[in-house]
Formats: structure tokens, sequence, C-alpha cells
């Protein structure tokens, strides 16, 4: 029997080791019926450290956290120069190789790192903090994208800056801060921008790369009912997110009021991933359903030239599984097609939860409103902050874009940002 596998039929034996006992290298422990296993700290400089080779995992105490790492997962890991090019962050290990029920010949650990033996002989280190660094344990704990979740009241308190049209064109400092807030809040202005479509995009592609889709590059409208749309009416919209119905929602949307003659026509913005947040605290069982539950969007047009016709699948909240974090919103009440992919029997459960979602999105405290200006863009993160608008009169033109969103998460990693 390999020496981890034995510890499953050892596990009641197992005793934390004392410091006292604590050896600089890795200890065999030998029990009388001749089965062995391992149980290890690092040196005493480092006594935070503990660790223990299991029946199919690493388990290691480092900086407060208990971790597991399962050894073919260890030895997928390699980031020796055979099994991993560290210039191009690519492996070069063909894991299919990796025997699945792989177990260590030999362990130890000094100060920094972990130094495991394969049976092939080859020999693997790993810094106990990239460890910790990578651990399930770790990532369950911490966001993937740290953010500020806000009511109304909670963004105005945080006073958050506009970019300066100048500045930002010129600046880095000036993009990163406004990257920061726009992932922060999902929402970020910059003001002072010429009022035509030119300057949007070119304040646009500032931050990132423009997403073309049936509505053009960059969209200028009016309530002419151009499109078989209601945006393109002077109707009232409620909160929703864009293009719900693509398989891949549009990250991010960018609008510039380049001019309106009349009355009404403000923009709401609402933070969905407070309001899923709300949901998640009162009712966990509705969070689920709306994270568990698929359903369909569908855009359909036949618009003189316009043909168009999208389906989008997924939940209302696209979270991550190991740490519930909501990462998309599809919220389109308008745009959500027939329900065929829920049994009966859940249909009327999921109505609940929706309505629920819902009531948090409506709640007055919740909302933000804002009359977009000549000169004043407004970035919204579509996959989290929902938009609408009050009805208007007169002559309204909206211009803007939507932008990929895995450019702009890129641009605020070059930057520094954690994205
Ligand atoms: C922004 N722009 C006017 C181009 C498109 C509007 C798309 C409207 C659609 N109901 C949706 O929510 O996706
Ligand atoms: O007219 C507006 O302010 C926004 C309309 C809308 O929801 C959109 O264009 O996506
Ligand atoms: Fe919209």
């Amino acid at each position: 029997m390999p020496l981890a596998r034995a510890f499953f039929r050892l596990h009641g034996y197992l005793q934390p080791i004392s410091k006292t006992q604590a050896p600089l290298v890795s200890r065999l422990i030998r029990t009388q019926n001749e089965v062995k296993y391992w149980q290890y700290t690092a040196a005493p400089q480092s006594t935070s450290c503990h660790w223990q080779l299991q029946e199919e995992c690493l388990e290691l105490s480092y900086g407060g956290l208990v971790m597991h790492f399962d050894y073919v997962w260890l030895r997928d890991h390699c980031r020796s120069a055979s099994c991993y090019n560290s210039k191009t962050n690519q492996r070069n290990l063909d894991t299919s190789h990796v025997e699945l029920n792989i177990c260590p010949t030999n362990t130890r650990v000094d100060d920094e790192n972990l130094f495991i033996t394969w049976p092939d002989g080859h020999v693997t280190k790993y810094n106990l903090s990239w460890l910790a660094q990578n651990s399930y344990e770790g990532q369950k704990q911490s966001a993937m994208q740290p953010r500020i979740i806000w009511n109304s009241d909670i963004y105005a308190n945080a006073k958050v800056s506009s970019a300066n049209w100048d500045k930002f064109m010129t600046c880095d400092d000036e993009l990163k801060k406004f990257l920061r807030n726009f992932l922060l809040y999902g929402i970020a202005f910059v003001e002072g921008v010429p009022p035509t479509v030119e300057a949007t995009e070119t304040v646009t592609q500032r931050v990132s790369l423009i997403r073309e889709t049936m509505y053009g590059k960059m969209w200028n409208f009016t309530s002419d009912f151009s499109r078989g749309d209601t945006a393109y009416t002077k109707l009232a919209l409620d909160r929703h997110t864009d293009t719900s119905y693509f398989q891949e929602p549009c990250g991010i949307q960018v609008f510039h009021c380049l001019k309106h003659e009349g009355t009404g026509g403000r923009t709401l913005l609402v933070d969905g991933f407070y309001s899923a947040d709300q949901v998640l605290q009162k009712t966990p069982d509705n969070f689920e359903l709306l994270a568990r539950v698929p359903i369909k969007h569908e855009y359909i047009e036949n618009v003189s030239d316009h043909r168009n016709h999208m389906i989008g699948i997924g939940p209302v909240l696209n979270v991550y599984p190991w740490n519930n974090e909501v990462y998309m919103i599809r919220y389109n009440n308008y745009d959500r097609a027939v329900i065929n992919t829920i049994p009966h029997d859940v249909v009327k459960r999921w109505y609940v939860a929706h309505r629920e979602l819902t009531t948090e999105l409506r709640k007055p405290e919740n909302e933000l409103w804002v009359k977009l200006k000549p000169g004043k863009v407004l970035f919204i993160d579509n996959w989290r902050v929902m938009h609408g608008r009050e009805s208007f009169t007169g002559l309204r033109q909206l211009c803007g874009c939507y932008l990929t969103r895995d450019d702009v998460l890129n641009i605020a990693r070059s930057l520094g940002l954690q994205a």
C-alpha cells in the first residue's frame, strides 16, 4: 500500500504534533503493524506551517488556513522547467500521462517551500505561499472581483469622482482611477467629452475594444422606431440588462446623450449585485433557484433590413459555485422568452424567487437617477448594474456602444488592478 494511502485507515490515530516534536524535515512514524503515515511541520522559524499526507491529498495548515491538495493536482501543477514554461505561463506537462492515483514517495519542507518526490524520481518544489494563494479553501474565502455593492445612499456617500476627458485621454493614473471605480461600483463617468459620436468612440477606445453587434459598432439613436425594440421609442423602460439574449451578454455599455430638447428621459441605475445579495441574505433558497434554473431570453426583429433572431440561455444569477459570488445577471423582463426549461413544480417557486429579486430591484432606496447631459459619458457594467429610463418628450439623441468585457478587464489588470 502506498504510504499516503494508509492514512485513511489510520485516521483515528492521528494526533496533532506539538511544536517541540516538530522536526526540521519530514519524519516517518512507524506503527506497530508496520503501516506508515507521515506527519510534518516546517522548521521552527515557520511553525505556522503544518502538513500531513492523507489518503488522497496533502493537508497543509499555513497562514491560519487548512488546505487540501489532491496528489494528481499537485503533480499537474509542477512548476519545474520540464513541466511548465514560466516565460509563457503555459503547461508543458501532458496531464494525460499522470497516473490518476499518483502518490509522493518523499516529501519535505523548508521555510518557504514544499518538495515532493514522485514515483519516477521527478522532484517538484512548491512555494508555500503559492500553494496558499491557489488553494480551494483560499478561493472560497476571497472574491474574484472585489466590489462595493450599493444602494443610492451608499453610492452618494462614496462621492465617487468622474474622470475628466483631457486627463483621461493622456494620463494612465486617471484611467486607472476610473477603472478602479468602475470595477468597484459597476458604473463610472467621464466628463467634458465633446458631444459627438467620434469623441464618444475615442473615449471608449481609451478603455477597450468596441464590441460590434447587430446594432452596429457605435450607435446613435432617437425615438424614430427605426428598429424593432422599445429602446427606439419615447416610452419609459424599467430596469434591465441589455443583450440578455446573447449567449455572452455584452459586458459593458456606454451611453452619451448628445442632445435632448424636451422633458424627462432621466437614466435609472440599480446595482443588481446589491439586490441579489439582499435575496441571498433573506431567502437563500430563492437565490439558489435564480442561480440554478436556466431560462431563455430572445430577440426577434423584423423591421425593414433588420432581420435578427438571438437566443441566450442561462440563469438570472450567474454565480461561482465555490463562493456564491455573483458575476453576471441576466434580468430583462421585456426580452425574457417563453419559459419551457423548468418543470411545472419548479415554475411557481422560480416566479416567487424572481418576484423577490424584482421587489429588491424596485425599492426606491436602491435607485440612482441621473440626467445624462451632453459631455457626460456613462460606462455601465452590463453584467451587474441594471439601467432604465424615464419616458421623455422632444428630440433626444443617445449614442454609445458596447465593449468587450475581457479586454476591459485585461487593461485593468495591466494597470495593476485586481479584475
Ligand atoms: C443600446 N441599443 C439602443 C443599441 C440597443 C438596445 C437593445 C434593447 C434590447 N431590448 C436589450 O435590452 O438588449
Ligand atoms: O434611452 C435610454 O436612456 C436607454 C435605452 C436603453 O435601455 C438602451 O438603449 O439600452
Ligand atoms: Fe437597455
